[in-house]
């Protein structure tokens, strides 16, 4: 194998719920039947494939996941609920509660993209974005991991030079319940001259800063060692208090070397010298956007997944990317974000460390053998659709399992 993926480092607090509810759909992959092994542990995993390109990616990733399952003695019962746009037209409301309790109720939660042009004018309550946000707020998965590596089989889809990308593996640390995006008070007015104001409030509470700061710098420490918050401390107040808490809990982690950084600094930063960084941790906004640019540099935002963690119940996977309306049905997106972010569902949310690998090591194996979406397709290498990809990826876990025999 080329390379591992390293996103090594372990859950603060696996979900290790015991499987709940509903419909058993057993792997059936007949490829594989010689080295099934009988299942062992059991999980229910909510599958919300949303809009656009979701229900795309959610498809390749569960294939993935059942055969993997199938070879290390996992049951999964999935439980396909809507989300998003899709939810609004079923249902009238972007998060139905039977779509929250579901969720509440599984061992792990793995989620497509949400949002679509048809719903872009819908008011605040009735967006897709406003499920999702309830969706996190509702799991209290507060701390939004989301690792950046370059492959050294895609340093060349990088949009940056090779020097430059090459080796880049750094984590993104984002606080995702909190900040600018659920701040009060927040909504349309009019000022003292009568004209229309939108506004909207940023705002950290010490206990929220306090947490996630605490998760980055256990990040740091099983990584580099070195953790940058990012903030904005020269201009907004809730920056400040988040600078002064942050360089206080410091103290308790003598081990990792904190350094500071303004945000707008940050962004060139990153495609400045991105070797530069290991963890770094930042509000929700700023860790949005940051996690979009720093996906360019390791080729594709459809590479990156994510994992979202509380301090308890199940945790929330999901690529970093959105539902592409440009794209989506049409066999183009790139399922590997969500492929990884089912590996980090494995590993973070589950404590299955073996199956995740199998997962990672698949990835790395179809990207050896030249296979690409279009995103980071180059000259000379196997152009295929995300339907495609996704059974490249299923015979890599297939042969790696013939070649461990
Ligand atoms: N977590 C979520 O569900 C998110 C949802 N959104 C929503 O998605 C919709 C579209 O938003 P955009 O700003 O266009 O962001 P986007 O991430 O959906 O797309 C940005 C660009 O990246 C491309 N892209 C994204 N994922 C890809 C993949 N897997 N493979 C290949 N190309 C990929 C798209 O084709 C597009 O050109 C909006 O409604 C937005 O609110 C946006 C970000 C996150
Ligand atoms: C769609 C938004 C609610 C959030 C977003 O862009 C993201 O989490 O990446
Ligand atoms: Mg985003």
């Amino acid at each position: 194998m080329a390379a591992s993926l390293q996103l090594s480092f372990k859950p603060f607090k696996p979900s290790l719920q015991q499987a709940k509810s509903v419909s058993n759909t057993a792997p059936n992959f007949s490829r594989v039947r010689c080295s099934a092994v009988a299942p062992s542990r059991s999980y229910t995993v909510t599958l919300l494939p949303g809009d656009g390109i979701g229900p795309e990616v959610i498809s390749v990733a569960k294939n993935t996941l059942q055969l993997v399952a199938s070879l290390e003695g996992i049951e999964f019962k999935f439980k396909e609920m809507p989300v998003g746009g899709s939810a609004l037209d079923l249902t009238g409301v972007p998060l139905p509660e039977e779509t929250l309790s579901a969720a509440k109720d599984s061992d792990a939660v793995l989620l497509g993209a949400i949002g679509g042009y048809k719903w872009d004018n819908n008011e605040k309550h009735l967006k897709p974005e406003t499920g999702l946000l309830q969706l996190r707020a509702g799991l209290k998965v507060f701390a939004n991991l989301r690792p950046a590596t370059v492959l050294p089989q895609l340093v060349d889809a990088s949009t940056l030079k090779k020097e430059v990308a090459d080796g880049v593996d750094l984590m993104v640390v984002r606080e995702l319940t909190g900040g600018i995006y659920f701040g009060k008070p927040r909504g349309f007015s009019t000022n003292e001259n009568g004209e229309e104001i939108g506004f909207n409030t940023e705002v950290y509470a010490t206990h929220e800063i306090d947490r996630i700061a605490r998760v980055a710098f256990e990040t740091a420490k099983k990584r580099r060692g070195k953790l940058c918050s990012v903030d904005k401390a020269n201009v907004l107040e809730a920056s400040m208090l988040w600078r002064k808490r942050v360089t206080e809990l410091a103290s308790k982690y003598p081990d990792v070397e904190l350094s500071h950084m303004y945000v707008d600094n940050a962004a060139m930063q990153l495609v400045r010298n991105p070797k530069q960084f290991d963890t770094i941790v930042t509000n929700n906004i700023f860790g949005d956007i940051l996690s979009d640019e720093a996906s360019m540099i390791t080729g594709s935002i459809g590479m990156l997944p994510s994992a979202s963690l509380g301090e308890s119940g199940p945790g929330l996977f999901e690529p970093i990317h959105g539902s592409a309306p440009d794209i989506a049905g049409q066999d183009k997106a790139n399922p590997l974000a969500t492929v990884l972010s089912a590996a980090m569902l494995l590993k973070y949310g589950l404590g299955e460390e073996k199956a995740a690998q199998r997962i990672e090591a698949a990835v790395l194996d179809t990207l050896d053998r030249g296979y690409r979406t279009g995103d980071i397709y180059s000259a000379g290498l196997k152009l295929v659709g995300c339907k495609e990809m996704g059974e490249e990826v299923l015979k890599s876990i297939d042969s790696n399992v013939a070649a461990a025999l």
